[in-house]
């Protein structure tokens, strides 16, 4: 798996390849990894598939009553703690390495990082997954504070390309989200039209 999630002025930008794999067979070439969460807060995926599923539907039913209870739209951070409760607690169990990324309107767009021992850290831009280790040298040398969401859709296209391409665990189609105060617009990048290097 490749993924990516990345802060912009208003919201968040979220990416993911679509494989998923059983050693070397391609179980899943169409995968989506991009799980909502709440019609704001979505997360990316890696690890276990059986794993991260059933996470994030825990998760989900956590933050829909705490939706009804709370009487509007959950935070970001409320949403990535209790990811990360369950990723720490059972941690000896679970192989999960989850991005969690959305909007609210106290903090506006915010990207967390669980990964699989439990921390849970915001960072403006993160990666994760078996093919974000071919480009951290890339995404460091690229990222810029500030950018804008087409800036930062290009990058995390061009960062997932670069990854597919290298990681024999990722690959398929580039599954991009953009999560707003207007909720979340999606689209797909074809193999034949992946940026090429
Ligand atoms: C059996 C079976 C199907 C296993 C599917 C399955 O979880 N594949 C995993 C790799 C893996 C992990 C742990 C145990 C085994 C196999 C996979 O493709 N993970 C991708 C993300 C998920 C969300 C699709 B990615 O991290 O590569």
């Amino acid at each position: 798996t490749s993924i990516m999630a990345c802060e912009f002025n208003g919201g968040v930008v979220i990416g993911a390849d679509s494989r998923s794999t059983t050693g070397a067979y391609v179980a899943n070439r169409v995968a989506d990894k991009l799980t909502k969460v709440t019609d704001y807060i979505y997360c990316c995926r890696s690890g276990s598939s059986a794993d991260t599923q059933a996470i994030s539907d825990i998760v989900n039913y956590h933050l829909a009553f705490h939706r009804m209870e709370l009487g509007t739209e959950p935070r970001v951070e409320t949403a990535a703690n209790v990811f990360r409760e369950l990723c720490y607690n059972y941690r000896d169990s679970l192989m999960a390495g989850i991005l969690v990324a959305g909007w609210d309107q106290y903090k506006g767009g915010q990207v967390y990082s669980v990964p699989l021992g439990g921390m849970c850290v915001r960072q403006p831009i993160s990666i994760g997954g078996s093919g974000s280790s071919y480009i951290y040298g890339y995404v460091d040398a690229n990222y810029k504070p500030g950018m804008d969401k087409e800036q930062c859709v290009e990058l995390v296209k061009n960062s997932l390309a670069l990854a597919m391409s290298r990681d024999g665990s990722s690959g398929g189609v580039i599954r991009i989200g953009v999560i707003t105060e207007n909720g979340i617009e999606r689209s797909v990048v074809m193999g034949d039209k992946l940026p090429k290097f």
